[in-house]
């Protein structure tokens, strides 16, 4: 046995010690997008760091994503997947399709994975947790507005049942589906937005975005320069340069959201970094891009 390489290993243990003091009974709603969650392996890590934040104490709650299988599953069916300004184009098969895939694959596959790593996780359908009515989709360039269908922003967020299975140390996994206000629809929700709404009503620590890019770049289509905090003013510009396109507007919008409704930091990582949560929570200089107002 090599004593000095075990105890090195203690130190590294122990240098989460003062985090895990700060953050014990503070809610970190984590939101993974369908991009991060392609590779098996990585979501696995991803599953593994949610089931140590629960297991010290921290309250990790889980909204996700699912865009790329559902892709595929419209692809399935012969449909076409449109999108405008990251919000996709929803009609009445679309909305069907929609839920079949986030309540029948992807919610169970990630509370059963949660199950198989020890730790307890609740699988929410969205529509249990939000309200939503219809929005329209805001082109950045221009200004103007298109209906985009079955699409909803979320007015509210019943947070009876999360909060109770934050209290009984259980994992919520809350998927991006809203119900209607004044009908029975199921709205399609965009995950950011979503995630956002339940973050500022559970007055989250910290949300955190986890995608396939290293943060916000100044040249996505590069792999370009991250740029390591984001501020308001700067959103707006970098999103009329076009710099800030498709799938990152609702997360730019969402984040800076979040913020401005009370949630105390906001930061984007990339899922394709194993174990970038509990780097980014446990260390002093995190990662990825810090939003800030
Ligand atoms: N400035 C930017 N920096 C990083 N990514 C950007 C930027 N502008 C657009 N994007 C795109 O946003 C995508 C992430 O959004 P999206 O595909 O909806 O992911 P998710 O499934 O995680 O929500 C990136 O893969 C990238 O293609
Ligand atoms: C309205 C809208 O665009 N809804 C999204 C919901 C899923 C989602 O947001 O998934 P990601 O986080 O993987 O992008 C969609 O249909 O793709």
């Amino acid at each position: 046995m090599n004593l000095d390489s075990h105890i090195r290993k203690a130190d590294v243990f122990l240098e989460a010690l003062p985090y895990i003091q700060n953050f014990r009974g503070q809610t970190f709603l984590i939101k993974v997008g369908g991009s991060a969650m392609e590779e098996q392996s990585l979501v696995e890590s991803l599953l593994r760091d949610i089931v140590f934040l629960e297991a010290v104490g921290i309250n990790p709650v889980l909204v996700h994503g699912g865009g790329k299988a559902i892709n595929k599953a419209m692809k399935d069916a012969g449909l076409e997947a449109k999108f405008i300004a990251g919000m996709r184009v929803t009609d009445a098969e679309t909305i069907s399709i929609v839920e079949e895939t986030l309540a029948r694959v992807i919610n169970p596959d990630l509370v059963k994975r949660i199950k198989f790593l020890g730790g307890r996780a609740l699988g929410l359908a969205g529509t249990s947790v939000f309200q939503g009515k219809r929005m329209l989709a805001t082109d950045p360039a221009t200004g103007e507005e298109h209906d985009v269908g079955f699409v909803g922003e979320v007015v509210d967020c019943n947070t009876e049942v999360v909060e109770l299975a934050v209290a009984g140390e259980v994992v919520p996994v809350v998927s991006p589906v809203a119900r209607e206000v004044g009908s029975a629809n199921t709205l399609n929700v965009n995950a950011d937005i979503a995630a956002c709404a339940l973050a500022k009503k559970l007055k989250a620590h910290k949300l955190i975005f986890l995608s396939d890019v290293l943060g916000v770049m100044r040249d996505p289509k590069d792999n370009g320069t991250l740029i390591p905090t984001l501020n308001t003013d700067f959103v707006g510009q970098l999103k009329r340069e076009g710099i800030i396109s498709g799938g990152m507007i609702p997360k730019v919008d969402s984040a800076l959201d979040a913020l401005r409704g009370g949630v105390g930091k906001v930061h984007m990582i990339d899922g394709r970094i194993p174990h970038s949560v509990v780097l980014e929570i446990f260390t002093d200089k995190g990662i990825g891009t810090e939003i800030v107002l």
